[in-house]
């Protein structure tokens, strides 16, 4: 797994007040979640670690190599971020066309562009205008354009808002395959049912700073993160506690297992 690194990072948009600073943050965890309120910063993080945006000072690093002295190519196949809109992402004339473009610019073989498709069930749809797919198969197509070139760090921003239910079942089962398999994969997401499930570690930013690294356990027992982020707890617990029972459940199955549970999370 590729180690993520950043140190003194600090960036603000031109004429705005929001000031993003992480003094010191390593991500090193297979799939990480980034929670936080609106506009605390959670997509800028991701523009900065594709290498979009350049830090005003400080330093990312992948494996111990400054993201900024990597030579394009290399950026690329190292790291790709699926956007929070399809839209913002994808701009051929077919489906097939879009998922070829990025592997054809990187010199890479292009079958892997119908893979990358029936990986994400639009193999049917080699022909189609993006346009004319729908905005939940528009999104599996943004993701299949970063599938096709395989980077070792997925990003996701927000992946859920425009898929509808079987795509996020696919599209979760496919984000633990690959973490599965030495990649690391890090989403921006605002669904803590999610989150409480899938992270191995969670990042809370808040007003440009990371307040809190750690596991979904740490974070759903302290109530002054929950706040700062604007978080709920997972559904589970909110109906839990209903009953008078105020323990930490992350899933359906911790609260039907709760007796085996019982000081799990102490
Ligand atoms: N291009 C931009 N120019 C100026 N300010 C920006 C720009 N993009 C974002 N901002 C500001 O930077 C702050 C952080 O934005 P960012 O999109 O990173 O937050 P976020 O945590 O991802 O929010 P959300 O959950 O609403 O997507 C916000 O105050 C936002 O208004």
């Amino acid at each position: 797994m590729t180690m993520i690194s950043l140190n003194q990072v600090h960036y603000q948009y031109p004429g705005s007040t929001m000031k993003l600073a992480i003094e010191q943050l390593n991500i090193q965890h297979a799939l990480t979640t980034v929670v936080g309120a609106n506009g605390s910063g959670k997509s800028t993080l991701l523009k900065l670690l594709l290498g979009l945006y350049a830090p005003i000072q400080g330093t990312i690093s992948l494996e111990g190599q400054d993201l900024k002295a990597l030579p394009i190519k290399r950026k690329l196949q190292m790291i790709g971020l699926v956007f929070q809109n399809p839209n913002d992402q994808l701009f051929n004339a077919t489906v097939l066309q879009e998922v070829t473009w990025g592997i054809r610019q990187l010199g890479l073989g292009e079958q892997r562009a119908k893979a990358a498709l029936t990986q994400v069930g639009l193999e049917a749809e080699l022909t189609t205008n993006p346009y004319d797919l729908s905005l939940s198969k528009r999104q599996l197509l943004a993701i299949a354009t970063i599938l096709a070139i395989d980077p070792a760090i997925y990003l996701f921003d927000e992946p859920f808002s425009y898929l509808d239910f079987p795509a996020q079942q696919r599209i979760t089962a496919l984000m633990r395959q690959l973490s599965e398999t030495g990649h690391q994969v890090i989403v921006v997401t605002h669904d803590m049912d999610w989150v409480a499930t899938q992270s191995d570690e969670i990042l809370l930013m808040n007003q440009g700073t990371i307040q809190f690294q750690g596991t979904p356990a740490a974070l759903f027992t302290n109530h002054d993160f929950m706040e700062m982020g604007q978080i709920t707890p997972p559904r589970v617990m909110q109906i839990a506690k209903n009953f008078g029972d105020y323990e930490v459940y992350l899933s359906i199955e911790d609260y039907l297992n709760r007796d085996a549970l019982t000081n799990k999370f102490d």
